[in-house]
């Protein structure tokens, strides 16, 4: 089954809960939340207080996405606001092991991701403790990008890379999908769809993510 995660990222921040809902109602499988600390990507967006806001509305696992230098500071503090799968960038860690493990030892889901240029060689030590992987097919930073044209090939080889290494760690595939390209990703091995403004900024959203969900599965 694919799984799909909208980003609130592109989300009406001044009528949340509205968004959450909607999505909620057309059966997503998690939330996903950018936070950004504007030194690792040049932009700044959600922090804590809002998470923990979140949590207290929705049942839907938050799915976190760290896009910030040294998240080792932070992780028990997301874990404590809510969070359930806790990405960090493997270009963002000094100790990427050591992260990892802390994740997981306060009792989140470890998940690594990665930037569009980053080898995949950097998960041979560690993928077989996470989770999930994030691959990035835009440059972190902004909702409303375009999928990096040849992305899919690399979706492809980090599916080969987990089934021959680690067959239970997820890929999640995040940036410029949207109705005309998710097959594509789909097809080249992605488990978990991130989307943004293909979801927030259609005129339905429920429809737009039943659509979306019938193309990902190739209905
Ligand atoms: O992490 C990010 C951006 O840095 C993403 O999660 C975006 O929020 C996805 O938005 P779209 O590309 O789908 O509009």
């Amino acid at each position: 089954m694919i799984m799909i995660a909208p980003s609130i990222l592109s989300a009406d921040f001044t009528n949340l809960l509205k968004d959450i809902r909607d999505v909620e109602q057309a059966n997503v499988n998690m939330l996903h939340i950018d936070v950004m600390d504007g030194h690792f990507v040049p932009n700044i967006s959600i922090g804590i207080p809002v998470i923990k806001s979140i949590k207290k509305i929705t049942e839907l696992p938050l799915d976190i996405h760290l896009m910030i230098i040294k998240p080792e500071r932070y992780i028990e503090d997301f874990i404590n606001a809510g969070g359930n799968y806790i990405t960090v960038h493997a270009e963002a860690c000094l100790h990427l092991h050591r992260v990892v493990e802390s994740i997981r030892k306060m009792g989140g889901k470890p998940s690594v991701a990665l930037n569009p240029a980053t080898p995949l060689s950097v998960l041979d030590y560690i993928i077989n403790e996470i989770d999930m992987v994030l691959l990035m097919t835009v440059n972190p930073g902004f909702g409303g990008q375009s999928f990096i044209n040849g992305m899919e090939k690399k979706i492809w080889e980090l599916k080969n890379k987990i089934q021959k290494e680690n067959p239970r760690v997820r890929l999640q595939v995040d940036g410029g999908i949207n109705m005309e390209n998710i097959s594509d990703v789909v097809k080249a091995g992605a488990d978990i769809i991130v989307a943004g403004s293909a979801i927030f900024e259609s005129r339905n959203v429920k429809e737009t993510i039943y659509k979306l969900r019938k193309k990902a599965e190739g209905i």
